[in-house]
């Protein structure tokens, strides 16, 4: 069996619902993330739940702060014991090494977002940022590697020239995933499974395609086995 791939994004108003889906889905072919809908309607106690039944968990949290404050919510959600958070590179260098200092490597992977696959050049413009996705998000990515975080957040289309400059070891998490004849949804830097993985991507984000589907499981299977 292959190490599952997909991280399916829990994105519920409540723990009840989140727990309904995790009942229909399998910690063989999936990981799950809990983001800032649910964690703050349910707390840490969902994400123990998720963990008993054998799910390895994302905490989607994106924290971006000063370095103080972001060091130790990082330390409190490695505290957790989750396989992953992540954090906003755009928070800088000092806020990004604080964050590595605050969770031990080779434990909780700690991960730099960088910039978000809803957005495209327009929203670039609108909060005074020059040049295209690509550069900037080749950028954040540089920086999160020189403070030697676990890797980054980006989107697919992104992803096969940051493998090549950076090397096998860094993790490159995609979401903005999207299967053929699905919605865009708010997501503007989409990708099929297939091409994501082509692309160099270690983690394939996806919610609406799957947490909306008729069936779950079966769509999770069927793109589990077009990644295989
Ligand atoms: O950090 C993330 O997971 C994330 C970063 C990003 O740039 N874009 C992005 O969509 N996400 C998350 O990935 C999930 C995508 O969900 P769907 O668009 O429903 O597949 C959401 O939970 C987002 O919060």
């Amino acid at each position: 069996m292959h190490e599952p791939r997909i991280i399916v994004a829990l994105d519920f108003p409540d723990g009840k619902s989140a727990l309904r889906l995790a009942h229909q889905l399998d910690p063989q072919l999936c990981r799950l993330k809990v983001g800032k809908e649910l964690f703050t309607a349910t707390g840490p106690q969902l994400i123990e739940q998720l963990m008993a039944r054998g799910f390895d968990v994302f905490l989607d949290l994106k924290f971006h702060d000063i370095p103080n404050t972001v060091a130790k919510a990082c330390q409190a959600a490695a505290d957790l014991g989750v396989w992953m958070v992540n954090v906003h590179a755009l928070g800088g260098r000092k806020m990004l090494q604080a964050a590595r200092k605050a969770i031990t490597p080779g434990t909780t992977k700690l991960i730099a977002v960088t910039l978000l696959t809803s957005m495209d050049q327009d929203d670039l413009a609108d909060i005074g940022l020059s040049g295209q996705p690509a550069q900037i998000v080749n950028r954040l990515a540089r920086l999160a590697y020189e403070c030697e975080l676990d890797g980054v957040v980006c989107s697919a289309l992104e992803a096969a020239h940051l493998r090549q400059q950076l090397g096998e070891h860094f993790c490159l998490v995609t979401p903005g995933i999207r299967p053929h004849d699905n919605n865009a949804d708010d997501q503007r830097r989409i990708m099929t499974p297939q091409q994501a993985i082509r692309n160099g991507a270690n983690y394939l984000v996806i919610g609406r395609p799957i947490t909306q589907a008729s069936d779950p499981l079966v769509t999770l299977q069927e793109i589990f086995a077009s990644i295989s």
